[in-house]
C-alpha cells in the first residue's frame, strides 16, 4: 500500500496556521491532523491531546530523551515538539497527515522527511499579522513583539519550502492548499 503523505504548514504566529487547518479539516475529513506536544501553558478553551499534548519541562526533556519526538524546537520561551510514532503509523496506514509547525521544527522534519510537502503561509502583510496577533487576544504585548521579530527572520525562510500560500481569505488559503494535496496525489513519482 503507498504511504500517506506529510505535509507540513507552517507559516509566522497569527498567520492563521491553525484556522486555515481547520477549515482545511473540514473539507478534507480523510486528512489526519498531528497534535504537538508542548511547555506552553493551556489557553482559554484549549483542550489536552485535542490542540495539544500539555507538558512539564521534565515530561518535555524525556520525551526527548526517549526519541519520542520527531522535531522538535524552543520557541519564544516554550518547548513544542511533533511525536514521532502517530506520524509513522499514520503515513504506514496510506493515510496522510497534516503537522501545524514553525520553521525550525519544519526545517529539521525536511531533512527526515524530503519527500514531505512543505507549505509556508503568509501573511498579506506585516501590519496585518500583528493585527491578527493582537486581535487574537491571548498574547502579552511582550510576547506580541518577542513573536514578531522572530516572524522577520521566519518569512526569510520561505525559500526552503515548496509552496507558498497567502492567508488573505481563510477560503481562498484553505481553497489552494486542498489544490496542493490534490494535484500532489497526482504526481507521477519514480
Ligand atoms: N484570512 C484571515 N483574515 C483575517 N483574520 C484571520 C485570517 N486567518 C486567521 N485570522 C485570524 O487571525 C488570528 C490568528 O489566527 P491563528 O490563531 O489561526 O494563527 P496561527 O498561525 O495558528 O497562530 P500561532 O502560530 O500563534 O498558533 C485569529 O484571530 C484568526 O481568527
Ligand atoms: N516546531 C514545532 N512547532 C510547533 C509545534 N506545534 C506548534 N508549533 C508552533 O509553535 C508556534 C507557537 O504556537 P502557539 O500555539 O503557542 O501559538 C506556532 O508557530 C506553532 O505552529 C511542534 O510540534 N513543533
Amino acid at each position: 500500500m503507498a504511504k500517506g503523505l506529510l505535509i507540513v504548514l507552517s507559516g509566522p504566529s497569527g498567520v492563521g496556521k491553525g484556522t486555515v487547518c481547520s477549515a482545511l479539516r473540514q473539507k478534507m475529513p480523510g486528512l489526519t491532523y498531528s497534535v504537538s506536544a508542548t511547555t506552553r501553558l493551556p489557553r482559554q478553551g484549549e483542550e489536552h491531546g485535542v490542540n495539544y499534548f500539555f507538558k512539564s519541562k521534565d515530561q518535555f526533556l524525556s520525551m526527548i530523551e526517549n526519541d519520542q519526538l520527531l522535531e522538535h524546537a524552543e520557541y519564544v520561551g516554550n518547548y513544542y515538539g511533533t511525536p514521532r510514532d502517530f506520524v509513522e503509523e499514520t503515513l504506514e496506514k496510506g493515510q496522510d497527515i497534516i503537522l501545524e509547525i514553525e520553521v525550525q521544527g519544519a526545517l529539521k522534519v525536511k531533512e527526515k522527511f524530503p519527500e514531505g510537502i512543505f507549505i509556508f503561509l503568509t501573511p498579506p502583510s506585516l501590519e496585518e499579522l500583528k493585527d491578527r496577533i493582537t486581535g487574537r487576544g491571548t498574547e502579552t504585548q511582550a510576547t506580541i513583539d518577542h513573536r514578531m521579530s522572530v516572524a522577520v527572520d521566519e518569512i526569510n525562510l520561505l525559500k526552503h519550502y515548496d509552496y507558498a500560500v497567502v492567508n488573505d481569505e481563510i477560503d481562498l488559503a484553505c481553497k489552494r492548499i486542498e489544490s496542493i494535496i490534490i494535484a500532489e496525489h497526482c504526481k507521477v513519482r519514480s
